[in-house]
């Protein structure tokens, strides 16, 4: 059901989510990883976001996962790129040099898939998953990347005000599904001049959460 929902507005080409600009906060919050070149960073639930583009740009090895294969199709014409494109049971990856997608559920992906992760980026990843398996998903990163470094952008709203996605993630659902391994750090808190579609009152998050000594 997910999955066919996000599948179809690809198919329709009904994704208002996508942005042809750089996603502001990324360029402003990207020095606060203080990530080598070379770094990998993984961006779940990827789409065709430019700020790929923006990663690669900044001399990153970009790991994405994304469900629809129309999706990094698009991106890879994109980004002037030719993929290999490789079967891996359920996934499947398309490479090209500095890049590899996954094309397939983020619940299939392992860490041998990944390897080595020094950063995660997320911008309209947590923000799309209802309540019930955002836990799950960030449990699933966690362990994916043994809790790499995360720059996390979510959006605050009352949710009782509309339903469906970028769903509400307020702080206090941040604390209590990554607190136990990452030391948060509330870089930003915006209130969006436009609301965010047809609640008046909301605002943009973005986190930087570093791993807690263990
Ligand atoms: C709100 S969009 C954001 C895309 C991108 N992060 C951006 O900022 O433009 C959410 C994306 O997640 C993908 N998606 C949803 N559920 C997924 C899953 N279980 N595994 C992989 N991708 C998923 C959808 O196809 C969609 O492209």
């Amino acid at each position: 059901m997910h999955a066919e929902y996000w599948l179809n507005r690809w198919q329709s080409n009904d994704i208002s989510f996508h942005s042809g600009n750089i996603n502001p906060s990324l360029d402003r919050y990207f020095t606060n990883l203080n990530l080598p070149v070379n770094s990998r960073v993984f961006v779940p639930l990827c789409g065709k976001t430019v700020d790929i583009h923006y990663l690669l740009n900044k001399g990153m090895y970009v790991v994405g996962v994304a469900l629809s294969e129309l999706a990094i199709r698009q991106l890879f014409i994109e980004l002037a790129l030719t993929p290999k494109v490789t079967k891996h049971g359920l996934l499947t990856a398309y490479q090209a040099q500095g890049i590899c997608i996954w094309v397939g559920d983020v619940f299939a992906l392992t860490a041998d898939h990944l390897d080595h992760v020094d950063a995660i980026y997320d911008r309209g990843a947590l923000v799309a998953l209802p309540f019930a398996i955002r836990n799950q998903y960030a449990q699933h990163l966690i362990t994916l990347s043994h809790a790499a470094l995360q720059l996390l952008i979510t959006c605050v709203y009352d949710q009782s005000q509309r339903s469906g996605t970028p769903y509400s993630v307020p702080a206090a659902e941040v604390q209590s599904i990554y607190a136990k391994q990452y030391s948060l750090n509330m870089l930003s808190c915006e209130k969006l001049s436009q609301g965010i579609k047809g609640v008046t009152s909301a605002s943009i998050t973005v986190w930087l959460m570093s791993p807690s000594a263990s």
